[in-house]
């Protein structure tokens, strides 16, 4: 694979190979561990995502921060908790399947197959791909395809951390009028009555196709994030004491960061025919207030 000037591929003495991007539109890098887009800052701006100072950069190791990719399955396993949370493509290497670039932007598809490590997981056919799109704006779109001879079922996210200036000021718009669940474990559906402020642990899965504002007052800018192929759209920040449970995240990091995740979770399970494919996408955009 030959990459356009703008991307590198790194690799450091312990073997964790990360694509460095640097682009007259913006700079990056993506973790072939997990497809995993850690970093973008678009020319002109500060850095959108969040990536935690005390985040493991190790293959087979879930990152924390940036946009993990979680597949085939959202959440713990529905019936062995055996299994990694969020599923097994975030804990692996991944491959470079295309890069260019333009004057615009910066082009990656990174591609995941089924393989005899994927099946001690899953016993499905299916070739995923992870089509990044690096320039003013981030867009990144999960390509699930059942390369089988049998219907399967998935549920999956984008799950991105957004980086803002402090959390319990900011305020998330778009949300107005949907209905979510509070901790994905009760079932029972409450309304969303106007825009969304975070001052408690919030673990939330609407039922929405809207497009969300974050509205961030102290950096002056607004991020806009749009989705596709998603019916469920997940609110996440753990507050201070499930920050000081996890152990790749500072304790004291929780108001640094905002978790507004494109999903296909809760009622939003997709099935895949042999042949077909889904599309899950994301795209964020940074707006000077
Ligand atoms: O620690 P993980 O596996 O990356 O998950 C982080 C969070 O991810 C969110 O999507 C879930 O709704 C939370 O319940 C979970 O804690």
């Amino acid at each position: 694979m030959t990459l356009p000037p703008s991307v590198t591929l790194a690799e450091d003495p312990a073997g964790y190979p990360i694509l460095i991007i640097e682009h007259a539109s913006a700079t990056g890098r993506i973790a072939l561990n997990g497809a995993h887009v850690t970093d973008w800052i678009p020319e002109g701006h500060d850095p959108v995502l969040y990536m935690s100072a005390e985040a493991v950069m190790e293959v087979g190791k879930p990152i924390r921060g940036g946009i993990p990719v979680c597949w085939p399955w959202f959440g713990p396993h529905p019936a062995d908790s055996s299994k990694p949370a969020h599923g097994f493509v975030r804990q692996m290497l991944w491959e470079v399947d295309a890069a260019r670039e333009t004057e615009t932007a910066v082009e990656i598809v990174l591609k995941l197959s089924d393989s005899a490590a994927t099946k001690a997981f899953w016993p499905q056919a299916f070739s995923t791909r992870l089509h990044v799109h690096m320039g003013a704006t981030l867009q990144v779109t999960l390509q699930a395809a059942n390369t089988g001879t049998t219907a399967w079922s998935m549920t999956g996210a984008l799950h991105t951390y957004l980086n803002v200036e402090d959390v319990r000021k900011v305020s998330i718009h778009g949300l107005h009028g949907t209905q979510y669940v509070e901790g994905r474990l009760s079932p029972d559906k409450r309304p969303q009555h106007g825009t969304i402020a975070i001052d408690q642990e919030v673990d939330r899965m609407y039922v929405s196709d809207a497009t969300v504002i974050v509205h961030d007052p102290l950096w002056k800018r607004e991020l806009v994030i749009e989705k596709a192929g998603s019916l469920a759209t997940v609110v996440w920040n753990p507050w201070i004491e499930k920050s000081k449970r996890l152990a790749d995240l500072p304790d004291e990091a929780y108001p640094e960061f905002l978790c507004i995740e494109a999903a296909n979770a809760g009622e939003d399970v997709v099935t895949v025919q042999p042949g077909q494919e889904h599309l899950l996408m994301q795209r964020i955009e940074v707006r000077k207030l």
